[in-house]
């Protein structure tokens, strides 16, 4: 966290104000209430109520004071909730920010303003928290932009057929792997986490109720964790997968170990897992999903074509709350400095003109170069999307041509972003 800024303590902050918005009302939820909250997200997505043991394992993810509802005539008819948590920029610093879930409207009150007052009193209450970030996982594309979203990182899913992929000779290698327990995982990933996490643009902390929350899935699902241990005895790496067989009578009778989460700190505990992982007997495909885009699978196998790419999607979007601290916060390439203007409907603090360059970023007068809308700016923040990629797409207005190229300079950044936790 960055020593300069405030970090938010959930218990310091005033609840947000409590707008009625037509005949809607938006108030947060007591914790008695989270459970309702629970209901009409999930029903939103056309999954049942919580049966009291996914309540029971899910529960930790909700705090106080960060769960909001929208009611009618003393009904509850939307909500969207935040999880405390922090975003690595690029250059390394980790902002505070809100990890935005749980958003649902009940489908006889679409389309009638209630998402808009939700994110309104969200956005104000993040702003009174002091984190410059927000972020989440948007269901469907869009929705979010309006509300000054953009798209911050993307993952890609990839499939290998286990009977043709193979590690090439010269592939890093070395340490061990051991399967552990449920118990045992849960005593050991939040703190190997921690430890291992990358300081790659786009990685978020993972919190006690995330963990709690994931770790009980696992507990009630056939999840494996295999961890592996660097030649210094210490672990440093980790894949959660289940293995599941079609039935041979009506399909192709596949047998799919699914990976939803690998982690590790170098390039050594990566090739080992993926090893291990196309290694596992009986098993006909492996498919992980939520990878990095730029992960150099390919370049790890003898065949590269048994590595196929099924997806690239959207993964984390992006909110700049604070748009000067975020700003401030990162650092940039080599380039001369740029002039931008900045336009935000929603959160119009934000709105101005700022100055770019490798020594960082302040408010200017100057004559902007190029104009923006926030949405896009969460776009660029992370270095995800080019400048010259959006100004071709007319997705941000060029007032000096010989800006853009500076621009795409000081946005980019070595790695690209990254995010691989879903919440
Ligand atoms: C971070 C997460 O949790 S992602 C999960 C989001 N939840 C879901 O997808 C569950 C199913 N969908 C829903 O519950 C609702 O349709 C929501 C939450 C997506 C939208 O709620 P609503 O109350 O209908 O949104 P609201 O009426 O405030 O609309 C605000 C604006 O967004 C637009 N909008 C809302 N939903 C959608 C959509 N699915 N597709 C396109 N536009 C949409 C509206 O047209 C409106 O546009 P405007 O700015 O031009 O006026």
């Amino acid at each position: 966290m960055s020593g300069s800024r405030k970090t938010f303590d959930r218990h310091d902050a005033e609840p947000a104000s409590c707008p009625v918005v037509s005949e809607y009302n938006v108030r947060p939820l007591a914790e008695s209430e989270f459970r309702d909250a629970s209901r009409v997200f999930l029903a939103s997505l056309h999954h049942p109520a919580p049966t009291d043991e996914q309540w029971q394992r899910s529960s930790s993810r909700y705090e106080p004071g960060r769960v909001f509802g929208a009611f009618r005539g003393g009904e509850l008819v939307g909500t969207t909730m935040a999880l405390s948590s922090s975003i690595a920029v690029p250059g390394g610093e980790v902002l505070p920010a809100s990890a935005v879930t749980g958003v649902g409207v009940r489908a006889d009150h679409t389309r009638r303003g209630v998402l808009r007052s939700l994110m309104r009193t969200q956005l104000d209450d993040v702003r009174a928290r002091g984190e410059p970030v927000a972020m989440l996982h948007a269901s469907e594309a869009v929705i979010y932009g309006r509300f000054g979203y953009g798209e911050g990182t993307r993952t890609r899913t990839v499939s290998l057929d286990t009977h043709r992929a193979v590690l090439h000779a010269q592939a890093p290698s070395g340490g061990s792997i051991r399967l552990v327990g449920k118990d045992e995982a849960g005593k050991l990933l939040p703190d190997l986490y921690r430890r291992i996490a990358s300081s790659r643009p786009g990685t978020i902390s993972r919190s006690e109720g995330w963990w709690d929350s994931r770790l009980g899935v696992l507990s009630g699902a056939q999840m494996v964790v295999a961890v592996h241990t660097g030649d210094d005895g210490e672990d440093d790496g980790f894949a959660l997968y289940e293995v599941s067989k079609n039935d041979h009578r009506f399909d192709d009778g596949v047998c799919t170990l699914q990976v939803s989460d690998l982690q590790s700190a170098d390039a050594v505990a990566t090739a080992s897992l993926w090893r291990f992982l196309l290694g596992v007997d009986l098993v006909d495909r492996v498919v992980a999903i939520d990878r990095p885009v730029d992960e150099p699978l390919e370049w790890l196998l003898t065949d590269r074509r048994t590595c196929r790419v099924s997806s690239i999607q959207d993964d984390l979007w992006l909110r700049l709350v604070d748009v000067p601290a975020a700003l401030a916060a990162r650092r940039y390439g080599a380039a001369e400095p740029v002039v931008i203007e900045v336009r935000d409907d929603f959160l119009p603090e934000n709105s101005g003109i700022y100055r770019i360059g490798p020594e960082g970023m302040r408010r200017s007068d100057a004559r902007p170069q190029l104009g923006l809308g926030v949405d896009v700016l969460a776009s660029l923040y992370l270095g995800d999307a080019g400048v010259s990629a959006l100004a071709a797409a007319n997705r941000l207005e060029v007032h000096d041509r010989s800006a853009v190229a500076e621009a795409d300079r000081l946005f980019a950044t070595a790695e690209t972003p990254w995010c691989g936790t879903g919440f």
